[in-house]
Parts: C-alpha cells; sequence; structure tokens
C-alpha cells in the first residue's frame, strides 16, 4: 500500500491552525482519507482544542517510552503526536496535525511525505486574536505574540494568509487537502 501523507499545519499563535482544522474535521471527518490528529497536551482541552490532557509527569514517562512520534515543548507546555499517527500513514491516510514549527525539519527528515501549511495572520490581528481568545492556560500574552518570530524560519509547501473571515481561509485550507489527496490518489 502507498504511504501516505503527513500535512503539518504551523504558525504563529493566533494564526487560526486550530480553526482551519476544526473546519476542516467538520468538512471532511467522514472523509476515509484523511485523519485529524488528537494531540497529547499537559492542559485541559477548551472549546479551540480537544486534546488527551496530561499531566507534566505522564507525559514525560510517555515520551520516555517513545509514545509520542513527534514531541515538543512551547509556552511551558508540552505537546505529542500519538504513534498511532504512523499506522495512520502506513495505512495511506492523509494525517493533519497542528504542530510547532521547531519540529518541521524533524519531521521532513523522517517522513518523506511530509506536507507544510503555514498559517499566518498580520501583527495587529494576531495580537487582537490572543487577546480576544483568553484562554486561562495560555499565560503571558506577551510572551506568546513575541514567539512569532522567535522559532527558526522554514520553508513551508504552502501558505493560507488567514485574515479574511474563518469561513473564506477555511475554505481554501480544505480545497487544499481535498487536492493533495487526489493527486495522492
Ligand atoms: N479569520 C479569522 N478572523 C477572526 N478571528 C479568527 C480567525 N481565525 C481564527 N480566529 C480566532 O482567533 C483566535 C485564535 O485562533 P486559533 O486558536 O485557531 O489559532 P491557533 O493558530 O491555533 O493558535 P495557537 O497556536 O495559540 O493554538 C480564536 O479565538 C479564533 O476564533
Ligand atoms: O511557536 P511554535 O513553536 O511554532 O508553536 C508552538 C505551539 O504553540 C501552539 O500551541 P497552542 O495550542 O497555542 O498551545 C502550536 O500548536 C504549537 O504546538
Amino acid at each position: 500500500m502507498k504511504m501516505g501523507r503527513l500535512v503539518l499545519v504551523v504558525g504563529p499563535s493566533g494564526a487560526g491552525k486550530d480553526t482551519l482544522i476544526r473546519g476542516a474535521r467538520r468538512q471532511l471527518g467522514d472523509d476515509p482519507r484523511f485523519v485529524f490528529v488528537r494531540r497529547a497536551i499537559t492542559r485541559a482541552s477548551s472549546v479551540d482544542e480537544e486534546c488527551i490532557e496530561l499531566d507534566r509527569e505522564r507525559f514525560a514517562t510517555l515520551a520516555a517510552e517513545g509514545a509520542f512520534t513527534l514531541h515538543w515543548t512551547a509556552h511551558g507546555l508540552s505537546y505529542g503526536l500519538p504513534r498511532a499517527i504512523e499506522d495512520a500513514l502506513k495505512e495511506g491516510h492523509i494525517v493533519v496535525a497542528n504542530v510547532s514549527r521547531g519540529v518541521v525539519q524533524e519531521a521532513r527528515d523522517r517522513f518523506k511525505e511530509s506536507f507544510v501549511i503555514e498559517v499566518t495572520a498580520s501583527d495587529a490581528e494576531l495580537a487582537r486574536r490572543l487577546a480576544q481568545r483568553a484562554r486561562p492556560e495560555d499565560g503571558d500574552l506577551n510572551r506568546r505574540f513575541a514567539r512569532r518570530t522567535e522559532v527558526s524560519a522554514l520553508q513551508p509547501d504552502a501558505k493560507i494568509f488567514n485574515d479574511t473571515t474563518p469561513e473564506n481561509s477555511t475554505s481554501g485550507f480544505v480545497r487544499l487537502l481535498c487536492d493533495l489527496a487526489d493527486a495522492h490518489a
């Protein structure tokens, strides 16, 4: 069977990664070509993202046991993609995950069929959205905002400038995912 593709959705905090992924899951969730990854995170789930909630100790244990395909820390939190995504890739699925820009190189080295989509928005929009979202676990919003330029640059395979409506950007994202799946068939 042909190996699937790992689609990495990256970009600064507040750009709209979770919004686009949530919208795409609503439209494509029943389409067997796609798998939308539920991340393990050391925080509670929220309306923005349902995650596998782990405390720090459990996360560290699982990471040491090799339970995550990719894992990273950011904003004082730990994040991981469960190892099960590798089975989904072997089964030929298009696997979609929100990850740190900091793991893109490692992912590209390990998964030749990875495809990186960078989601961005203007600085003014990022700042406005972070303030408006007001998620208790987000910590210092100035630090989050500053990080937009602190993580090393990368060369994405596609870019979505999410500065219009979420519906508009979600349509573009869904189209991109469907084009990828069609080209991969
Ligand atoms: N096009 C848009 N117009 C207006 N608001 C938006 C748009 N896209 C997303 N938002 C809002 O901006 C906030 C941040 O979006 P979201 O959580 O999807 O970003 P993110 O990139 O996943 O951020 P993080 O990396 O911090 O998880 C949310 O409150 C969301 O509703
Ligand atoms: O800045 P970089 O390293 O690219 O991204 C760091 C992390 O921040 C965001 O998480 P959250 O959902 O806002 O906590 C992203 O999803 C990523 O996991």
